[in-house]
């Protein structure tokens, strides 16, 4: 479903990505990992169009996604979370969710203006679409709080429910784990895959965690130094020599 291949991406005298290639299936929970400076955050900027790689190819769905300007992206199914988060503050959880829907039904200008009745009745429906998600997300209760003031774990679980507005067949999961206690890295796992079997989705999911990349993705990739060094299920990449010693440090 997306597939990358031979991916290079440079700044100036910097190589971020050496001919990066893997792919990931539909319906697949796909880890990203390697040490700091391996290139996963500038993978994932190529894949959401923020970056222009220098050379390779991105398809998605047949779609080639070099050929999309950022905003298409979303519109191709595609949708993200942040690893420090990029939600609204002031605007309740119940807003924030449903800003996740822009991209496939936010009104004309003039109609919104005008106040035409069509705009009501998206609006309503995007609503009680939003309702469902916080159910099925356990946060129906906090939708009319301002997003400001929930714990870290709770504010992760509504950028999820965001980005399943917008009724993504891919996710791009950017180190959920960050900054979570044990428990909630836990508790995010089993929403992930209880989501996805809800939704319906698959996701490339860059993780530092390797709790969460065992107990979650189907397929793992590893990274190191811009260069994929394993690809194979989670159990095969945590023993692979190549990604115990880009963890560990070369011996001399
Ligand atoms: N905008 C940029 N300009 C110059 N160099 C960059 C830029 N973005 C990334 N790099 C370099 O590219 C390499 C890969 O960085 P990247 O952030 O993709 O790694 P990463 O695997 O995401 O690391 P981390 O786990 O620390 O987030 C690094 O050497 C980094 O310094």
């Amino acid at each position: 479903m997306l597939e990358i291949q031979n991916l290079v991406l440079r700044f100036g005298g910097i190589t971020a990505l050496e001919g990066v290639s893997f792919t990931v299936a539909d319906d697949e929970i796909c880890g990203l990992i390697g040490p700091n400076g391996a290139g996963k955050t500038s993978l994932f900027n190529c894949v959401t169009r923020v970056y222009l790689p220098t050379e390779g190819t991105i398809t998605y769905d047949g779609q080639d996604l070099l050929a999309l300007r950022r905003h298409q992206v979303v519109q191709k199914g595609i949708a993200r979370t942040f690893q420090n988060l990029a939600l609204f503050p002031s605007l309740t959880v119940l807003e924030n969710t449903m800003v996740g829907a822009h991209s496939r039904s936010t009104p004309g200008l003039l109609a919104c203006a005008l106040s035409w009745p069509t705009t009501h009745r998206v609006r309503r429906e995007l609503e009680s679409e939003a309702w469902y998600v916080l159910e099925e997300l356990g946060l129906a209760d906090l939708a009319h709080s301002p997003a400001h003031g929930h714990p870290f774990g709770t504010l992760k679980r509504v950028e999820l429910a965001r980005a399943l507005m917008s009724r993504p067949s891919l996710m791009l999961l950017d180190e959920p784990a960050g900054g979570l206690t044990h428990a909630e890295v836990h508790e995010l796992s089993e929403l992930i895959l209880r989501m996805r079997s809800t939704f319906g989705f698959s996701a490339l999911l860059v993780e530092h965690h390797m709790g969460m990349v065992m107990g979650t993705c189907d397929h793992v990739v590893a990274m190191d130094f811009g260069r994929t060094i394993a690809d194979g299920t989670p159990r095969e990449v945590q023993q692979s020599p190549a990604v115990i010693d880009a963890y560990l440090g070369r011996t001399a």
